[in-house]
């Protein structure tokens, strides 16, 4: 299955992304993950894009494709992946789709995760995560209704919401008969 999920920061797509990828048999790519990476690794890259994450602007884009396109060519997700924080705009997601249309694929499903800002702000200050500051919070929440939100209109077609609001395994379990039910 070859997976994109979206819905705001704090919003548990890292959490739930591990039990989905077990349960799906996909490999877990988080951009953040691999953003992370490269910083506490100091590469090059690293040293580039540690200013957007700091502040909460989103790495220029061919920065990102580059680094996804090169995640995406490894033999373990030639059958399917899970994608958290890619795309992050439409542009993002243009460039998605001729990578997988250039291996003859296509996106399976998007999976929205619903869930009110004010509750994923009050999670981001409880987890203290470098860019976790309330100012670069509100930011990033910015950003994701400016930039990331109209990918639910770009992907109308294929997505499916559930409700990101509860206990983990409650909303495991909500994505997971989502999925199910896609098929
Ligand atoms: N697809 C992307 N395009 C541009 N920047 C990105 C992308 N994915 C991640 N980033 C950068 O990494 C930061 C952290 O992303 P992420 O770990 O997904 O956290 P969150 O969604 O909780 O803000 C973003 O604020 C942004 O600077």
């Amino acid at each position: 299955m070859r997976l994109v999920l979206v819905g705001p920061p704090g919003a548990g797509k890292g959490t739930q992304a591990k039990t989905l990828s077990r349960e799906l048999g996909v490999p877990h790519i988080s951009t953040g993950d691999l953003f992370r990476a490269h910083i506490s690794e100091q590469t090059d890259l690293g040293k580039e894009v540690q200013e957007y994450l700091d502040s909460g602007e989103l790495v220029p884009d061919e920065v990102t494709n580059e680094m996804v396109r090169v995640r995406l060519s490894q033999p373990d997700a030639a059958n399917g992946f899970l994608l958290d924080g890619f795309p992050r705009n439409t542009a993002q997601a243009g460039v998605l789709g001729e990578m997988l249309a250039a291996e003859g694929h296509k996106l399976d499903a998007v999976l929205e995760f619903q869930i009110p800002e004010d509750v994923v702000v009050e999670r981001l200050l409880a987890r203290g995560r470098t860019d976790d500051k309330e100012d670069v919070i509100r930011h990033r929440q910015q950003v994701y209704r400016s930039e990331t939100a109209p990918l639910l209109d770009h992907y109308a077609d294929i997505v499916v919401s559930i409700d990101a609001v509860g206990e983990v395994d409650e909303i495991s379990e909500r994505a997971l008969r989502a999925l199910r039910d896609l098929k």
